[in-house]
């Protein structure tokens, strides 16, 4: 990114999971204290080109807060239950993002206005659903982001089936624990490694 003191629009500043980066545009960009997800691509070519960058089809809605944001993953697979979504949740959610492969299911929602505010308060950054959201007026107010296929409001069975930490695959990208999601009005990127501005 090129860029002189008076070419940024400064467009200010928003509080929460996003307080340490600040919005500002370039040439119709905008970008935050993370990265822009377009300028990685481009600048990171040659990771693309081997699958060390990925990116997630453009499949998802934005919801919550944070329209962008950037963070180390969480992996989580589960189907039309999310007990394992509010256990994950429940822990320090230091800086991270759960990246929930729900299988795609269009038939219940996995999170909730009660997950968002969970979300926001154990200090997650945000939340991938590979499923549906409901309550999407609290979770557009909750500090975080969140993408999703859709909404349903139906809620999900409560058995505890899935598995923690596994490598998910999301409409044919594969997503490891701990690898780095950059989200942002572009898209969704998975980084093997954490990338520099
Ligand atoms: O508990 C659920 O199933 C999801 C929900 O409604 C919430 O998070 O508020």
């Amino acid at each position: 990114m090129k860029a002189v003191v008076s070419d940024l629009n400064l467009e200010g500043f928003i509080s929460g999971c996003c307080s340490s980066h600040f919005f500002f545009r370039v040439s119709g960009r905008h970008y935050m204290g993370s990265l822009a997800t377009a300028e990685a691509c481009d600048t990171n070519a040659a990771q693309v080109a081997v699958g060390d960058i990925r990116v997630l089809p453009p499949i998802f809605k934005m919801y919550g807060q944070c329209r962008a944001f950037s963070g180390p993953v969480v992996t989580l697979k589960v189907f039309e239950d999310n007990v394992l979504v509010r256990e994950l949740l429940e822990t320090k959610g230091e800086g991270r993002v759960l990246v929930i492969d729900g299988g795609g299911s269009m038939r219940c929602a996995l999170v909730g206005g009660n997950l968002g505010q969970l979300a926001q308060n154990m200090g997650w950054t945000g939340i991938v659903v590979n499923g549906c959201i409901r309550d999407v007026d609290e979770i557009n107010g909750c500090d975080v982001g969140v993408r999703a296929l859709a909404s349903h409001p139906q809620k999900s069975y409560k058995k505890g089936i899935g598995e923690k930490h596994v490598p998910i695959n999301i409409a044919g990208t594969l997503i490891h624990d701990g690898e780095w999601l950059y989200a942002d009005s572009d898209g969704i990127l998975i980084s093997k490694g954490e990338l520099s501005l």
